[in-house]
């Protein structure tokens, strides 16, 4: 069962960039409504974003990269393309008035899926991610770690798959392996979840790790 933790200080929070991430299928959904839930309790403007999208040309550049066929170049340069005008339009200015920006998927993704799963030179997605990004980095990020055989099943009882959900578990596998690797990088910036457990103790997985650093 979920514990009920100690209310966030907002001041420790305001201004903060959280990301969270994980395969399809991993349950992020189904958890950040609950976190955005307890911040706006303690006072604090939660603004609820996803890439590729958060804005009406990203989400127009998400459909194509969901939906259309292309090579790995442009796929990539379309998630950058969307990061870049997502950073610009809702992210930065949500920090700077001191909202916390709670993100479904980031460039973790990019490295997981463009870098892992279809094998695109990290060094290039690196500087990419140096020139669209200026520095910014997320203050913490939700890796939800789960085998994708298990993130494979619940997706085929969810609902229809996309460009990336229609993969093979090969493909899913790299994918978790890209995301490994981004978290070995930055273990302080990373609290990997068990995402096999139930929703409760993923929710319990959460609680523990925010209030680790007092949010
Ligand atoms: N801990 C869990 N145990 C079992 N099933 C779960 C768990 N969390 C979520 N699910 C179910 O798995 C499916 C996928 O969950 P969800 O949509 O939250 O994943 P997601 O990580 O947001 O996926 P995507 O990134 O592809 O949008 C849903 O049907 C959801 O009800
Ligand atoms: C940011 C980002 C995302 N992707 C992929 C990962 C997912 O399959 C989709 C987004 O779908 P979701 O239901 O919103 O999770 O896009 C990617 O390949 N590269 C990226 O940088």
């Amino acid at each position: 069962m979920s514990q009920s933790c100690a209310a966030p200080d907002p001041a420790l929070l305001a201004g903060r960039f959280i990301t969270i991430e994980g395969i399809d299928g991993a349950g992020k959904s189904t958890q950040v409504e609950r976190v955005a839930a307890r911040w706006r309790a303690a006072g604090l403007e939660v603004v609820r974003t996803r890439e590729p999208g958060g804005t009406p040309l990203a989400e127009s550049l998400r459909e194509l990269v969901l939906h259309r066929t292309m090579d790995t170049l442009t796929e990539t340069l379309l998630v950058f393309a969307a990061r870049r005008d997502h950073l610009r339009e809702v992210v930065e200015p949500a920090l700077a008035r001191g909202a916390v920006v709670l993100c479904d998927r980031f460039t973790d993704a990019t490295f997981a899926y463009q870098g892992g799963g279809r094998g695109f030179d990290l060094a290039v997605l690196a500087q990419l991610e140096h020139w669209v990004q200026q520095g910014r980095q997320p203050d913490l990020t939700f890796w939800f770690d789960l085998a994708p055989e298990i993130a494979a099943r619940r997706r085929a009882a969810a609902r229809a798959p996309d460009r990336f959900e229609s993969e093979d578990i090969a493909f899913f596998t790299a994918v978790r392996q890209g995301y490994a690797l981004r978290f070995d990088a930055t273990p302080q910036r990373v609290a990997r979840i068990d995402a096999e457990c139930t929703p409760e103790a993923v929710a319990a997985q959460i609680d523990a790790a925010l209030e680790a650093r007092g949010w």
